[in-house]
């Protein structure tokens, strides 16, 4: 089931450089949610901090609190590893694991998991190239490296072996900025089909791409360089496109600075 999210308060920081301070929002489940904002101001670092990977980095660390259907994620007595499991995430670049075939791919996680049997795996396997609108050009050479790939198609591996586990959040942090137009095509239609079933989170440079994609559109800046990251405004994507409440939204989006 697609989970909803809440951040309050959330500031996080690189050893003591402060780069987001006192986010607050809800992502609600079965939606689309896109980051924008100049470079810098912080939504990667807001990405990762719902998935604990910002803290993975020497000196990093997380105030506040984030809710993932009212557990705290950062509670002392959490599994962080359930909950990466939880929340899955896809990066900039396509990242298969080179050596490894189509298949073995996307059952990564899985076998992780303990997965073993076969039929299991590849009965997952199916259905997540499938969910991936990737099945089709990939049916006949599952065993073949999934570095052969283009990088649209490499992509939505990734993307298949994301969603092969079964997370109910996936975060995907600028998943088109290396991709040509028809593949970023494909991944925007891709994601319109998985948020009946996943709550997702999406960095992004493209505000046609957010304007496409997202239901609801999270605008954050800086005041100057060194100052952090701030959540300036937060509605519904349309609004935020058509008619945004503060001036800098406006500013942004029509692109007079950033
Ligand atoms: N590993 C790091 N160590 C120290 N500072 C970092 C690190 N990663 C990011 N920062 C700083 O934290 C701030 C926020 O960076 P972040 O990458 O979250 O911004 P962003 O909005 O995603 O930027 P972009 O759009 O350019 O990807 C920036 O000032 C950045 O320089």
């Amino acid at each position: 089931m697609a989970k909803r999210i809440e951040a309050t308060n959330v500031t996080a920081y690189y050893g003591s450089f402060k780069a987001i301070e006192n986010i607050n929002l809800t992502v609600e489940p079965k939606t689309v949610t896109a980051l924008i904002g100049p470079s810098g101001c912080g939504k990667s670092t807001f990405l990762r901090s719902i998935n604990r990977m910002h803290e993975v980095l020497p000196g990093a660390r997380v105030d506040g609190k984030l809710t993932i259907d009212d557990q705290d994620i950062y509670h002392r007595d959490v599994d962080v590893t359930a909950v990466r499991r939880t929340i899955g995430m896809v990066f900039q670049r396509p990242n298969p694991f080179p050596t490894m075939s189509i298949f073995d791919n996307v059952v990564a996680g899985l076998r992780l998991n303990g997965v073993r049997k076969k039929s299991v795996l590849s009965e997952a396997a199916e259905q997540a190239l499938r969910s991936a609108n990737l099945w089709d050009e990939v049916k006949d050479r599952l065993g073949k490296p999934g570095a052969g790939l283009s990088g649209g198609q490499q992509q939505r591996l990734c993307i298949a072996r994301t969603i092969a586990v079964e997370p109910q959040v996936v975060l995907m942090d600028e998943p088109c900025s290396a991709l040509d137009p028809i593949s970023t095509l494909a991944i925007e239609d891709l994601m319109f089909k998985l948020k009946d079933r996943f709550t997702i989170i999406i960095v992004t440079h493209n505000m046609q791409q957010a304007a496409r994609v997202s239901d609801r559109t999270a605008f954050f800046s800086i005041e100057r360089t060194g100052d952090p990251g701030r959540l300036i405004e937060y509605d519904d994507t349309q609004k935020i496109f058509s008619n945004p409440s503060v001036k800098k939204t406006e500013d942004y989006i029509t692109g007079r600075f950033g």
